[in-house]
């Protein structure tokens, strides 16, 4: 096979690739055995070794870089990563459902969104590929762990959209994931994670990005920060942009159109947290509308178009 031959069969390799891991990792609904997967993965391997000049970024040989990184490079957000107002029951949501009405003329909807409990991140992409990850750091600042997110599947290292996208969301350790990672460190006589959330942090913060790939981490993406294009007019349909452009979003969200239809919800997924296969520490609120965000704009520290209901803290059982 010649070199033309090979950067052909490389691609299409790529591409298939890549569709499987979209079906797999994202949608949760792979069209092929895994052992296919693997046949084509070699492949691919194989003829990248005898052709490394044609091994692109976004091959999904490449998820697991090179050496460990000295340290993490600091990073600017250019839009700010901003940390939501609390509430902690339903007068709280009944007095920011009133403020946010008072902002606004319109008629008012909200989207309510499971509160992940993992770590922000912010993902960059130009001319369709990954280019950065980022954690949130204090909002503005943030660090460089662009090696470390590339090791988690569901994140796609490429996407059909060429315009520069940043995207926002949250990592996490699944509960099968840190179960697992508890019990090998108990039989290592290691420390264990006290919960999901710290083991996440403590897996991104690893220099060396074979151990984050090692940590089965996954994320949910819910947001777009700096975008080239026409955005939509409102938040529902931006979740539904993401999921489009192929990024893991989180199903569970719903419109509502009143704070009853809110309470409904927090209601339901206060019972219903324990069956989630992830941890989530509350429910996120945000009024739909884009232009009306805008119009209640922020405090000095969080919007007035969101708010974060918290689960009252559970007992620990000693
Ligand atoms: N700090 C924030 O702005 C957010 C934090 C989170 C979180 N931990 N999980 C889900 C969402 C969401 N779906 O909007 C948000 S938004």
């Amino acid at each position: 096979m010649d070199k033309a031959q090979a950067q052909e069969k490389i691609k299409s390799l790529k591409e298939l690739l890549n569709r499987f891991a979209h079906e797999y990792y994202v949608l949760d609904k792979p069209s092929v055995p895994d052992s296919e997967y693997d046949q084509k993965l070699e492949a691919l391997r194989q003829l990248e070794e005898q052709f490394p000049e044609l091994i692109t970024s976004d091959s999904p040989t490449q998820r697991i870089g090179g050496e460990p990184l000295e340290g993490f490079q600091k990073v600017q957000h250019s839009i700010p990563m901003l940390s939501l107002g609390n509430a902690f029951n339903e007068q709280d949501l009944r007095d920011f459902a009133r403020r946010a009405s008072q902002g606004t003329d319109k008629p008012l909807s909200f989207v309510c969104e499971l509160k992940i409990d993992g770590l922000a991140i912010s993902l960059t992409y130009e001319d369709g590929k990954l280019v950065r990850g980022a954690t949130r750091g204090d909002g503005t600042t943030g660090e460089d762990i662009t090696s470390n997110l590339r090791t988690i599947k569901s994140i796609p290292l490429s996407i059909n959209e060429k315009r520069k996208i940043e995207v926002r969301g949250e990592a996490y350790m699944p509960h099968k994931s840190f179960l697992a990672l508890n019990q090998v460190r108990e039989e290592n006589g290691e420390e264990l994670f006290a919960n999901p959330r710290n083991a996440a942090a403590g897996s991104l913060r690893q220099l060396d990005p074979k151990l984050a790939a090692s940590r089965n981490l996954d994320a949910f993406l819910y947001g777009i920060g700096e975008w080239e294009a026409d955005v939509v007019s409102s938040h529902s349909e931006r979740l539904t942009q993401l999921k489009e452009l192929g990024f893991r979003t989180n199903p569970e969200w719903k419109k509502c159109d009143s704070v009853e239809e809110i309470l409904e919800f927090v209601e339901y997924w206060t019972s219903e947290r324990p069956n989630l296969p992830y941890e989530i520490d509350g429910i996120v609120i945000k009024v739909d509308d884009l232009e009306t965000q805008e119009d209640l704009g922020f405090t000095v520290k969080s919007p007035r178009w969101a708010i974060a209901y918290k689960f009252p803290a559970e007992e620990v059982v000693t």
